[in-house]
């Protein structure tokens, strides 16, 4: 079944000003248990076309359904609430919280939902083990090298048990022993848990692992290559 559907999606920015067309019409099914990479030259529409399957920026044209459900027919509130229950991210805009530790970090939305405490410590706890850190839940984000940094941010994206994972570039700024360790880890989660991964890279390496590659091209999908 398709967890995510996108009908012919396109976004315009600046439109009153000078336009630039991100995307030009994307129809794309990610099915459950995908593990997807989005390619394509810089400036192709990447982080644009995840912006707009996680519901953080509508749409000019076009339609996202997650689930069966049209995301930008929801209110605002409503939309907020799916995203936090159903989707998982790792964006470089998503930062951890400075002062919070890993542990802290993981369970913060469990938390901002109301779990309760003997939950959300189990929870981070088991997600902080999965990501190879149980030795280092007490420490802040400043403690951590970036790839351990990127761990915690898919342990975090992963808390609340969402249908899929987003993650933009999740292995930029990487060395390649660290971007190597994220990149098991998320294909173990993928493998054991059947979790849906979509990421966007210009890492070959990444590239090279992923199941299905999606080829942008001036906002357009030019390649859909499953292996
Ligand atoms: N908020 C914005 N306002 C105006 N133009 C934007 C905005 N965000 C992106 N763009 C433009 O839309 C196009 C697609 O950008 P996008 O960031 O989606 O590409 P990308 O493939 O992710 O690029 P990169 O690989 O460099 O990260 C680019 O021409 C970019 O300059």
């Amino acid at each position: 079944m398709a967890i995510i559907e996108t009908h012919d999606v396109t976004k315009i920015y600046n439109q009153e000003q000078v336009p630039v067309h991100a995307l030009n019409g994307v129809t794309l099914n990610i099915e459950e248990g995908e593990f997807t990479s989005i390619v394509g030259p810089s400036g192709s529409g990447k982080t644009t076309l995840l912006n707009m399957i996680g519901g953080l920026d509508k749409p000019t044209s076009g339609k996202v359904v997650v689930n069966g459900i049209d995301l930008f027919a929801m209110k605002e509130n409503d939309l907020i609430n799916f995203r936090l229950q159903h989707i998982g991210f790792v964006f470089q805009a998503y930062n951890l919280i400075p002062v919070l530790t890993a542990k802290e970090n993981v369970s913060f939305i469990l938390q901002m939902q109301g779990k309760k405490a003997a939950e959300y410590e189990t929870r981070s706890m088991d997600l902080l083990k999965a990501v190879g850190l149980e030795d280092k839940v007490d420490k802040r984000p400043s403690e951590l090298s970036g790839g351990q940094q990127q761990r915690v941010a898919v342990a975090r994206a992963l808390a609340s048990k969402p249908d899929f994972v987003l993650a933009d570039e999740p292995t930029a700024n990487l060395d390649s022993v660290s971007s190597g360790n994220l990149l098991d880890m998320m294909l173990h989660l993928n493998e054991e848990e059947n979790i849906t991964f979509i990421f966007s890279t210009h890492d070959q390496r990444v590239v090279d692992r992923a199941r299905r590659v999606v080829t942008l091209v001036d906002g357009k999908v030019d390649k859909d290559e499953k292996r």
